[in-house]
């Protein structure tokens, strides 16, 4: 049966089909303030993103995301604690059903109310598809999201929301520019890591911004009016789609900042 966030499908259920969840580097993880080590070595994050390149919002059945072209080299993350060059292929969000819940990552046991994804394939390989399952093949930039003020550079994607409420729609959502969802410092924590959904694939160098940006709990609202289901489905609010912190085992965070 399709995986999903359920008791009956939910992350404690994953490893039956997909055995690398109990791997040696699984996403998330609880972010230590003080088990992280500052490496001067580590550089500034290059986010370099053309909106031009912004191509639709979908609702995949397990969050929404907004699909980018990715053929050539107009949206790319470089620098930061990475060789290379990577693309922007799509970002997406978790969030839970209250505002005490819904990132991955945590930071000193610390829970957002959702978190951001943007999601980046090394270049060193011909396409997403196979950079997916290489050790360096991902980089994903997360973004944890606090209840405050109402954030209009998130205005765009609510808009667009109505038209995608249940799983398998989308609709075009061109000239959108994911800069606008960065925070103000890209101070970041850095680790290698998983893709956070199945295939849990260990290919994820995962860069944490330290740093959160605001949502409102009306705009918080409107992420959980989104479906699970599809139209012709007993419908189920896309709530709690995140993946809960995993062991660190034998790795180490880094930090870029003191
Ligand atoms: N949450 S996350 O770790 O940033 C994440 C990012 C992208 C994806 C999408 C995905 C990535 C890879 C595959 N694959 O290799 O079959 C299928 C789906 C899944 C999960
Ligand atoms: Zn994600």
């Amino acid at each position: 049966n399709e995986w999903g966030y359920a008791d009956h499908n939910g992350p404690e259920k994953w490893c039956e089909n997909f055995p690398i969840a109990n791997g040696p580097r699984q996403s998330p993880i609880d972010i230590q303030h003080s088990g992280a080590s500052y490496d001067e070595s580590l550089k500034p994050l290059n986010l370099q993103y053309d909106p031009s390149t912004s191509l639709d919002i979908l609702n995949n059945g397990h969050s929404f995301q907004v699909t980018f072209a990715d053929d050539d080299d107009s949206s790319t993350l470089t620098e930061g604690p990475i060789s290379g060059k990577y693309r922007l292929k799509q970002f997406h969000f978790h969030w839970g059903a209250s505002d005490d819940k819904g990132s991955e990552h945590t930071v000193d046991g610390k829970c957002y109310p959702a978190e951001l994804h943007l999601v980046h394939w090394n270049t060193e390989y011909p396409s997403f598809g196979e950079a997916a399952s290489k050790p360096d093949g991902l980089a994903v930039v997360g973004v944890f999201l606090e209840i405050g003020e109402d954030n209009p550079n998130l205005q765009k994607l609510l808009d667009a929301m109505d038209a995608i409420k249940c799983k398998g729609t989308q609709t075009s959502f061109t000239n959108f520019d994911p800069t606008v969802l960065l925070p103000e410092s890209l101070d970041y924590w850095t680790y290698l890591g998983s893709l956070t959904t199945p295939p849990l694939h260990e290919s994820v160098t995962w860069i944490v911004c330290k740093q959160s940006i605001s949502i409102s709990s009306e705009q918080m609202t409107k992420f959980r009016s989104l479906l699970f289901t599809a139209e012709d489905e007993e419908a189920c609010c896309m709530v709690n789609n995140y993946r809960p912190p995993q062991p660190l085992k034998d790795r180490e965070v880094r930090a870029s900042f003191k």
